[in-house]
Parts: C-alpha cells; structure tokens; sequence
C-alpha cells in the first residue's frame, strides 16, 4: 500500500525510525535523481554538475558489498551518465532508458515516438528563437522547454508555444507535464521513474531496503515504489505534500545522508559477513 501524501517529515526527525528499518535489512539500494538531489539547481542545465560532497558519498557507497546504487533521472542517459560516476544502474529520460549489467533497455513505445519529438523540438527550437534566453533540450526521447531565464513577461508565451506545437504535432501519442522551471514533451505512456524503481528493485534479494532521493514532481512515483517499506527522502525546504515519508533541505543534507547511510551500509556487511571495502588512505 502507498503512504497518502502529506508534508514530509524532516529527516533528522525521522533518523530512529530509519535505524529500525534498515537494521532488519541483509542490503541497501539507494536510488538518486540527479538534478536538485546529487547537483544543485543552476540557470545553465549544461553547467550542473554533483556536489564534491555528494560525488564522494556515492562513489564510497557504490564500493559497499551490501549496496546497490542508482541513478535515476529525466536527463537523457548519455548525458547523465557523463556526469556522474560510480552507479551501477543508470535510468535516464525519466526511466524509459535503463542501463544496468552492460546492456541498455529502451521502452519500446517511447522508442517508436522518438522520431516526433526530434520533430516537435525542431520546430519548437525555431518557434521560441526570439524569446531571450529560453532553450530546448533535446533529449531523444523526450524533450524540455527551459524557461528558467526567460523575461517573466515572456513566461506565458513560452508555454502557449509549446502547447500549441506540442498539441498539433504530438496529439494523443504525446503528453506535456510540469518540472522545475521547465515543460517536459514525453509519449503519453503509464511510464515513469517508479516504475524503472520497480525494476530495478525487483532483482535486488528479497531483505533489500530500497531508498529513493529527489527533488521533483517526476520523482513521486518513484517515492510510492520504495514507500512505506522503503525510504522515500524528497529534497526541498518547504511544506509541499509528497509521497516521501521524509524530507531533506538541500543536497548539501543529501550528502550527510548518503554518508549516514554509508555508515549503516558498513554494518550490513559486518552482518553479512561480507569483506568490508579496503580503507581509502588520506592524499
Ligand atoms: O530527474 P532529474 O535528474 O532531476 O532531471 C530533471 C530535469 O533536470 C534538468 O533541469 C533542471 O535542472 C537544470 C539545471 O539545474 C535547471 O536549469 C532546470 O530549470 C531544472 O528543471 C534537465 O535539464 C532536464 O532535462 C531534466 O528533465
């Protein structure tokens, strides 16, 4: 049963509770989006990049026997890929890409629509030339309208563009939904980051707790994947309702979970009696 939305609460509130849960746990997976989770929201989405604190807590996390780590973001797979290293799974536009054991999966409807978004990007791209500073990310699968710098006053102009073009060309094959200062253009498909979570938790061992982190509307069904046996945390400093029985200010407090939860994943290990990841000698 998934947890009804309501505020999260903060994490350090919930840090006992946490404890217990896992301390039943054999494994971790824990799953990151990336944007406003592992890197900071900037006005340029070609300059984010993770934070060292966060770069650093994942790479020793992804080296623990007992943890699987994730990826899961609506960047398109190759770009979120360079961006970050140490996972062992990346999920990218929104989980219709999933890479894990050297192959990559598509999903096929989205496979099959890719050739009209390349289409509504272009002609997007030449519709909104004149509006300062607004940008169309074309990411194969789906697409983004960046409006994070445009002129307020050109605000609702941005979105009649898109939604006239993405209407005209799209139809019902394509579907127009919110983000962080943005308009994602995806295939109108019951398909999102839960269920790639699903996925990906599905060949985890049966005594694995899965923890998701993200910032976004993208990111709820991922939250009701792992929730309420799991640990949804959602990144932000207000009181919005989500999915996510937990909640983080920043992803400068991401980082002092991902190391909170290292510590506990160097428990499971002592558990399962697996070898502990040789110690890292100071520089
Ligand atoms: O699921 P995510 O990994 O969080 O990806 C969601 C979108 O993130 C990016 O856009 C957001 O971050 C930009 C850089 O900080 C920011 O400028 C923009 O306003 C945000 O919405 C990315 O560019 C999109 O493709 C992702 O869908």
């Amino acid at each position: 049963m998934s947890r009804t939305e309501s505020p999260p609460r903060p994490l350090d509130e919930r840090l006992p509770t946490l404890r217990g849960r896992l301390d039943g746990a054999a494994e971790l997976l824990v799953c990151l989006d990336f944007d406003g989770t592992l890197a900071p929201i900037v006005e340029d989405p070609d300059a984010a990049a993770p934070t060292e604190r966060n770069r650093e807590a994942l790479a020793a996390l992804a080296a623990t026997p007992a943890v699987t780590t994730a990826v899961v973001s609506g960047r398109a797979l190759r770009d979120v890929r360079a961006r970050v290293d140490g996972p062992s799974i990346y999920a990218g536009n929104h989980g219709l890409e999933l890479a894990r054991e050297g192959s990559i999966a598509v999903h096929p409807v989205a496979r099959k629509r890719a050739i009209r978004i390349e289409r509504i990007c272009s002609i997007l791209e030449t519709a909104l030339a004149s509006v300062p500073n607004c940008r169309v990310e074309n990411k194969r699968l789906t697409g983004t309208v960046h409006y994070r710098s445009v002129p307020d006053a050109a605000e609702p102009i941005v979105r009649r563009i898109t939604n006239t073009v993405v209407e005209r060309f799209g139809g019902d094959d394509l579907e127009l939904s919110p983000g962080k200062r943005i308009l994602e253009i995806g295939p109108d498909i019951p398909w999102g980051k839960g269920n790639a979570v699903e996925l990906i938790a599905a060949d985890e061992p049966s005594e694995t707790v899965p923890v998701y982190i993200g910032d976004d509307v993208t990111d709820e069904s991922a939250f009701r994947a792992v929730e309420p046996d799991g640990i949804g945390i959602r990144v932000g400093d207000d009181d919005e309702p989500s999915s996510a029985s937990c909640r983080v200010d920043s992803p400068t407090e991401v980082a002092d979970f991902l190391a909170w939860l290292g510590s506990t994943g160097a428990d499971l290990v002592d558990r399962t009696g697996s070898p502990a990841a040789p110690p890292v000698e100071a520089q």
